[in-house]
């Protein structure tokens, strides 16, 4: 048996019959590129009897890529699908034709409405035909066709050997098991797929695949247990597309193959740095968005936010990762600084972005941090330098210190602003002010505290991050006695950076003696 698992990618077929994922030619054949350079062996374009466009697309795959994969196309058990799948492909270098046909009581029942006899004899003939229409080019020699019994996993097993020997005897090379509504468990297909293997008399004739749903999310870990139990083709599709709740994602088959080799003793062709760029390519033709968490391929999958594993990952990634993200194409590993993040990874952080900070500015820095990651989801690194700039600038004699404000605005109100700052010696003072707007009103208000009369001269604000809860950076100059005085702040709230920025500027100009009138009424 061999080692290397086959893939085979539906995501053209089972994964375009996705309700709204419909691609047409152009979109295919961007696909099938990226398919291809991931490594696919083989590549189900379509179902050709479907509609011109789809027989139209498959022709062009066939032709385009024929010599780099196998490129397949579906066929019921119907003599025109099969005409229309080899007329598709006949000009392929590598061709497969793929045939079905259900084999379950429910659908022999309600959906065919034919006997087990009839099942039999038309899977064999339509095997033995496709077979035929194959042969009759002089080069294929051995026609690769595969046969599924559509909804395999809730067949009879007896009958489901009968089906699977007739067909290798008329001539399939590969015999898929579909576990058609995703019905099975890990346990149970493994025990289907080794009494295939018990009970087949000529199940060495052919390939055994799996073809798993995941209407029970159980699609990866069933294709796992199909390969534990002899399979060695496995159909798959990118993001895990497909019918319903989708097929098993072929990222995710592939990684865990690769990262429990050890286990399963098997590897495949695929080429894994690729996998990201073909998900992301799938997602944007398709228009389906992959899940952040989403395992191999997902925003999340290599980001790490809380400060444990942070601390883990800065020591030895191996702690907190079980693959490289490299190995998968992400550049590398994420760690997100968030409100769970710790000293470790925002040291480091800010050490990358060039800053040699001393101990007591490293510690306000992170503690500006913390208090920032409670208000904002993600702190990206404009928002750290913003950050760090704002507390080094900071480190200016802090004569008033914020305890607290408060703004008032609206259409039918005074603006007005009370504020509650601390002065160095401790004592605690409020006043309250109103001006043109909730800004003038508090730069009023932190003036009658600390005693000084300023007039504003340059007032901007820009936003330094990007989202909904972007960071907003208030710069600013007073002109105090005729002395320049600047002063910057950053916030998500653009009222609080503008209190910053001019509290800052009013204690340099304190720094200096400026404009101090000593403010009798509050005692300082
Ligand atoms: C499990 C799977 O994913 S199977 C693949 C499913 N994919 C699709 O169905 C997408 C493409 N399908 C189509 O474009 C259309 O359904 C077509 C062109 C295939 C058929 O269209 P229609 O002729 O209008 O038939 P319709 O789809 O309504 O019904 C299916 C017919 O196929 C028959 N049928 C279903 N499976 C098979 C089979 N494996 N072999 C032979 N006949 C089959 C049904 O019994 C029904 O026959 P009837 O028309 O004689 O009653
Ligand atoms: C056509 C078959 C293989 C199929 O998609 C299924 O049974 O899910
Ligand atoms: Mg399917």
């Amino acid at each position: 048996m061999s080692d290397v698992i086959t893939f085979f990618d539906t995501t053209l077929r089972d994964g375009e019959q996705s309700p709204g994922c419909s691609m047409d030619t152009a979109e295919k054949l961007e696909v099938a590129k990226a398919l291809v350079d991931l490594g696919v062996d083989v590549i189900e374009a379509g179902f050709p009897i479907a509609s011109p466009g789809d027989f139209e697309a498959v022709q062009k795959i066939a032709q385009k890529f024929g010599d780099q994969s196998t490129i397949c196309g579906l066929a019921r058990c119907r003599k025109e699908d099969i005409d229309s799948a080899w007329g598709a492909l006949q000009d392929a270098q590598n061709v497969r034709i793929h045939v079905f046909l259900a084999t379950s009581a429910i659908h022999r029942d309600f959906k065919l409405k034919m006997a087990k006899e009839e099942i039999v004899r038309r899977a064999v003939d339509m095997v033995k035909y496709t077979c035929d229409q194959m042969a009759s080019r002089s080069d294929i020699v051995t026609p690769n066709v595969e046969f599924s019994p559509e909804d395999a996993a809730r067949t009879e097993l007896d009958f489901l050997c009968e089906v699977v020997e007739k067909t290798i005897a008329a001539g399939a090379t590969t015999v898929n098991i579909p576990d058609t509504v995703g019905y099975a468990t890990p346990n149970h297909f493994f025990k289907v797929i080794s009494y295939l293997k018990e009970n087949v008399s000529n199940i060495d004739q052919a390939v055994i695949s799996t073809h798993c749903h995941n209407d029970l999310g159980l699609a990866v870990a069933n294709s796992l247990a199909g390969i534990e139990a002899g399979a060695r083709q496995v159909e798959c599709t990118i993001n895990g597309l497909g019918e319903r709740a989708g097929n098993a994602a072929l990222e995710e088959l592939a990684m865990a193959i690769r990262t429990r080799g050890d286990y399963y003793g098997v590897t495949t062709n695929i080429n894994t740095q690729k996998l990201c760029s073909t998900s992301r390519l799938v997602s944007k033709i398709t228009g389906m968005a992959v899940q952040r968490n989403k395992a191999i391929v997902g925003q999340n999958a290599f980001a790490h936010e809380a400060g444990i594993h942070q601390h883990g990952m800065l020591q030895e990634r191996t702690t907190y990762e079980i693959m490289r993200p490299q190995d998968v194409g992400y550049v590398g590993t994420n760690l997100v600084l968030g409100k769970h993040s710790g000293r470790h990874a925002f040291r480091d952080r800010v050490e990358s972005l060039g800053y040699d900070l001393s101990e007591e500015s490293f510690q306000k820095a992170f503690e500006a941090f913390i208090a920032l990651a409670d208000k904002k989801k993600e702190i990206f690194d404009v928002d750290i330098v913003a950050l760090v700039d704002n507390q080094t600038s900071s480190e200016i004699e802090e004569h008033w210190k914020i305890k607290n404000f408060h703004t008032l605005s609206g259409t039918e109100t005074i603006p007005t602003a009370t504020l509650e700052l601390e002065h160095k010696e401790g004592n605690i003072v409020q006043d309250a002010a109103t001006g043109d707007g909730p800004v003038d009103a508090a730069f009023k208000c932190m003036e009658r505290v600390a005693g000084i009369s300023a007039k504003l001269t340059d007032y901007n604000v820009r936003s330094v991050s990007s989202g909904k809860d972007a960071l907003g950076e208030v710069s600013l100059s007073i002109d105090i006695d005729g002395v320049i005085f600047h002063g910057k702040g950053v916030s998500t709230d653009v009222i609080e950076a503008s209190v910053q920025a001019y509290l800052q500027a009013l204690n340099k100009a304190l720094s200096q003696d400026r404009g101090r009138r000593r403010n009798e009424k509050k005692g300082v």
